[in-house]
Formats: structure tokens, sequence, C-alpha cells
């Protein structure tokens, strides 16, 4: 579904991202994870067509160029939830919701799910800029999530997140992932090696691992990348990582 090759995103004389080549297939739940300024924002810029990419790279999503497809077909194709979100104005909750239907072809009931689903039903009427960062979150997750895309991409949305809300929508996007492809860029280790079953890891503007998690939880490609020593606890549901700066 994803196929990209010879990508590689300069900024400057800094080159902040260089995939050669990877291909991700159209179902799953990704995450994408690497230490700071290791290009996960580059990459999800690119997937969403906010980066501009080098000609001669390819990037395409169900064979097609993203700029190859018109805004209808974007809006089916592509559901993005960002890191940070500034209106055009200081519109409410719900001209939000009904501006990102106005995108799709779904029916209003979609959007009432969606206002369930996240929680949102008390917050119809207030606007964008008096909500708190986690409710925010949960109006950027419900506008992503109510075109059903083929692929949806979020950006560290747990960040704000209290811990039900963050568990909640992670379980959205794994579930999500069944169906669709979803890609998950977080820094929360514990949740990925407990809910993902593929991971993308960068570091360094490089692609240096992509493939199961059970590939990677004993890999020391793990520590060497964070900078740091992780104790694996392996739990019911996966593993706990406890990270140490020096080595026990
Ligand atoms: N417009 C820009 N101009 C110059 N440098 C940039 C620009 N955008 C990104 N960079 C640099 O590219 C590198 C990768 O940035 P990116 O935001 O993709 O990292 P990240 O992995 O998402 O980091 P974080 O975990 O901190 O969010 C960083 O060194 C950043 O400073």
């Amino acid at each position: 579904m994803i196929d990209i090759t010879n990508l590689i995103i300069t900024h400057g004389n800094k080159t902040c991202l260089q995939i050669d080549a990877l291909q991700i297939p159209q179902k799953g739940a990704i995450a994408l994870i690497g230490p700071n300024g290791s290009g996960k924002t580059t990459l999800i810029k690119s997937l969403t067509g906010i980066q501009k990419i080098n000609t001669q790279a390819k990037l395409l999503i169900n064979q097609k160029a993203f700029a190859d497809y018109n805004n209808k077909q974007r809006a089916q194709l592509l559901g993005y939830i960002p890191q940070r979100f500034n209106p055009c104005w200081n519109q409410t909750v719900e001209e939000l919701l009904a501006l990102a239907l106005s995108r799709t072809i779904a029916s209003s009931e979609v959007m009432i799910k969606a206002c369930q689903q996240f929680e949102l039903m008390e917050l119809l009427k207030r606007h964008w800029n008096i909500l708190s960062g986690g409710e925010q979150a949960r109006v950027l997750a419900a506008m992503a999530f109510m075109g059903d895309p083929a692929l949806l991409i979020a950006d560290e949305p747990g960040a704000a997140l209290d811990v039900k809300h963050r568990l909640q929508l992670i379980e959205h996007l794994v579930a999500y992932g069944k169906q669709q492809l979803a890609i998950i860029c977080l820094h929360e280790l514990d949740l990925v090696f407990r809910y993902f079953e593929k991971i993308i890891l960068l570091d360094q503007g490089k692609l240096i691992f992509y493939g199961s998690t059970h590939d990677l939880i004993n890999n020391p490609l793990l520590d060497q990348t964070f900078g740091v020593f992780f104790k694996r606890i392996k739990q019911d549901e996966g593993y706990l990582l406890y990270p140490k700066l020096s080595n026990p």
C-alpha cells in the first residue's frame, strides 16, 4: 500500500530523512518510533503531502503519488491526527466535526458515533481555543476517524491525553489496523510493545528497523538507538521496558 524508494529530505545542508526502500502493506497498526529529531514527523509530513519530497523519490500510496489524488480522494485516502493544529478561526467542536464530515462521504450518524466514541457530546458548543490539550486531541482523533480512511496517520496522538483516554485511543487505532492501515508515532515504548505487532524505527534520519515487535524487543539495536539500557519485563500482554542510563 505504501511504497517508498529513494526518499531524501534535506533542510539546508542537513539530511533529516533518508529512506532507500520501504514497503508497508495495506492493513495493520504500525508504531513509528525513534529518538527526538530522528525524522518521524518528517516521514509523516512526507506521507501526508505536507512535506515536499525530492524529485528522485518515489512515494506511492495505493500505487499513486499523493499529488495525483484530487481533494475528495485524498480525504477518503488519508486521516491525519497532527501533533499540533490551529483552525483558521476559532470554530466550535461541532463546526470542526461538520467540516471534517463534509470532506467525506460518511453520513451524520458517523459524526454522532465519533462524538460518543471520543466523549465529545458535552463539548460540541465549546470553541477550540478554550478546550484543554487532551480535549483538543480527542476532537482531532474523531475528525480523522470519521472518514474511514484507507490510511490513518497519528503523530504522538496520546501526548496530551490522560491514561484512560490514551489507552482508549491506542486501542481504537490498533483495532482500526485490523481493517485498514494505521501508522502511529509515539514515544511511549511500553504501549508500543504491548499493543503493536509492527514497528518502524528511525535514528538520525535513517530507517534502521522495519519489522515485527517480536524481532525488535530483544535486539540491542533498541538500546543503542535510544542511548539507554532497557530492562525488559515480560507481561501477559507484552513487555514493560524499564530504561536506565547506565548498564546495570
Ligand atoms: N523545516 C525545517 N528546517 C530545518 N530543520 C528541520 C525542519 N524540519 C525538521 N527539521 C529537522 O529535522 C530533524 C527531524 O525532525 P522531526 O521533526 O522529523 O523529528 P522527530 O523524530 O519527529 O522528533 P521528535 O521526537 O522530537 O518530535 C530534526 O533535527 C529537525 O530539527
